[in-house]
């Protein structure tokens, strides 16, 4: 390690430390950072270690990428990233390479940032790209280093990594395998990222707890808490908190069909739920349901290794969130079914959003495109629209149709669905839209249109989980709820 020039009598004990406390012994040289794996999390986490003052080096196995970020393009939508990497590949500060090996002798801490994918035909995480890029740091090594991992990935795997890299490091260097978990949120990555809630260090000693106390200086002076635990607790803070959101939406995902069929609101409720602060108004947006590239894919590896390790409860718990959670995708094909009477063969569907959340170009188990998907075999004629999400969802959905604009999406449509609530569709002029709509129904699966607004434009909404206008009115007016 060529940087830490003093270093604490004490190992830290877990604790959740005040900016004050930052411990002495980095003073003096600025460790050089390299980032292994620079995807969503990785290109963004480089960004940031450079906008926080340090000399980065990006690294990918994929050489197209490391093309594209060389020349300051972010190789996927992730707003404020471009401008980030434009501004420190000018400084100088920052670079990308495919030479994993010259960035490893280039620089004193490697974060890990590569994939931990659904393993095919299992729950269990693919670990073998972690695996792979923490021993072909360890055996790069040239002097002395501290590997971060970043990844997320199942309890117990960074102590596997620590023997590991002990088996394959060189004769005489000094390396520790700690773990720094990551909670930005596509969409909001650049903020999350440098404005983070709260760092977690797992495993660290008293020097790596200094250097990464020095990079993370910045955030941490802002008043960000850091917790300091064992490597197992890390892992886990990072797999519970995926898990809890997908909970939370599950939950109020299964309320909403009780909703349904009790006459009630979701969308009110929610609302009611969130003023009490100790439950809170995120992630209560009932519809669709949760996809992309973690959430879902965390929640089944965590059901896969607590049963490895015999904590069943987890595993019935987070198998009743993932079924809620596909149920919707299946009670969203069933309203369209319904919306066309029955059948969808040879129906025009106008299907609003790709992605798997808004101002993302993610499709990685989208719900929208699987919903999509899945009324096109059942022979409808269905015609995607997304604002960024287009080509991403076309190389994993060739089959597909796409339309260039919202109107060519909606012309002619028998039925409209809303899958992915991207601004530009909610706030879309609806008299406009009907005009153009062979049939102006809209299954509003992610509640969030303005019933009252698009039903006085003539749409008949259907939302998930909630009321349609005319319904309220019959409630509000003392008709019958449904027995
Ligand atoms: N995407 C997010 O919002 C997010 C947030 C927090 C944590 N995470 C976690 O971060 C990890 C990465 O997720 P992601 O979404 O960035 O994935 P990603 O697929 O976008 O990126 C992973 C990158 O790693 C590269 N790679 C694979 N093996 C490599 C190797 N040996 N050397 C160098 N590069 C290699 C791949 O080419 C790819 O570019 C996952 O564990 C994920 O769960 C992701
Ligand atoms: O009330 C809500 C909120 C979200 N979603 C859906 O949940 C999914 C996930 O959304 P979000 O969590 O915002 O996106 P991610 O970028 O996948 O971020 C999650 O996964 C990351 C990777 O682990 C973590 O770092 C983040 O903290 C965690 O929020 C999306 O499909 C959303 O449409 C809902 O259905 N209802």
């Amino acid at each position: 390690m060529t940087t830490a020039k003093k270093t604490p009598a004490s190992t830290p004990q877990a604790s959740i430390t005040p900016q004050d406390e930052t411990p002495e012994g980095t003073k003096g040289l600025k460790p050089v950072i390299s980032v292994i794996g620079t995807g969503y999390l990785g290109a963004t986490h480089a960004a940031a270690m450079a906008e926080m003052g340090f000399d980065t080096i990006g690294v990918d196995i994929d050489p197209s990428k490391i093309e594209a970020l060389e020349a300051g393009r972010v190789p996927f939508f992730e707003p404020g990233l471009p401008e980030l990497i434009v501004k420190h590949v000018g400084t100088g500060r920052l670079r990308f390479t495919s030479d994993l090996a010259d960035a490893v002798a280039t620089a004193d801490v490697h974060f890990i940032c590569v994939g931990t994918p659904q393993r095919r035909g299992s729950h269990a995480a693919n670990l073998s790209y972690v695996e792979a890029a923490t021993k072909a740091v360890a055996e790069s090594l040239s002097h002395d280093g501290i590997i971060v991992g970043k990844s997320t990935v199942p309890v117990g795997t960074a102590a596997r990594l620590r023997k590991l890299v002990a088996d394959s490091k060189p004769e005489g260097i000094e390396t520790q395998v700690v773990w720094n978990p990551e909670f930005l949120r596509e969409a909001h990555a650049v903020d999350d990222t440098l404005r983070p809630d709260r760092i977690v260090f797992g495993g660290t000693d008293a020097k790596s707890e200094a250097v990464l106390r020095e990079i993370y200086a910045a955030p941490i002076a802002t008043g960000t808490p850091v917790i300091s635990c064992d490597l197992a607790t890390a892992e886990l803070v990072k797999v519970s908190a995926n898990a809890f959101l997908a909970t939370k939406i599950s939950f109020i995902n299964a309320i909403s069909e009780l909703c349904e069929v009790a006459g009630a609101d979701v969308r009110v409720l929610a609302d009611a739920l969130g003023y009490d602060d100790r439950i809170g108004r995120k992630f209560l947006n009932a519809g669709l349901g949760f996809g992309g590239g973690c959430l879902p894919k965390d929640i089944r590896a965590l059901m896969s290794r607590a049963n490895e390790l015999g904590a069943s409860r987890v595993v019935g718990l987070m198998q009743e969130v993932d079924e809620i959670n596909m149920q919707q995708r299946q009670r969203v094909i069933d309203q369209a079914i319904d919306a066309c009477g029955g059948s969808v063969l040879n129906r025009k569907l106008a299907i609003l959003g790709a992605a798997f959340k808004p101002d993302t170009d993610d499709v990685r188990d989208s719900p929208a495109l699987n919903v999509a998907a899945a009324l096109h075999l059942r022979g409808a004629q269905v015609l995607v629209v997304d604002p960024e999400a287009s080509q991403t969802a076309q190389r994993s959905f060739p089959t597909l149709s796409f339309a260039d604009s919202l109107d060519e999406a909606v012309t002619d449509a028998d039925v409209v669905l809303l899958l992915t609530e991207w601004p530009v569709f909610v706030n879309a002029d609806p008299t406009h839209l009907a005009e153009l709509a062979a049939n102006p129904v809209v299954l509003d699966a992610r509640n969030a249109l303005d019933s009252e607004v698009w039903s006085s434009a003539g749409w008949e909404v259907r939302p998930l989980g909630g009321r349609t206008v005319a319904r309220q009115r019959r409630v509000l007016e003392g008709a019958a709820l449904p027995a």
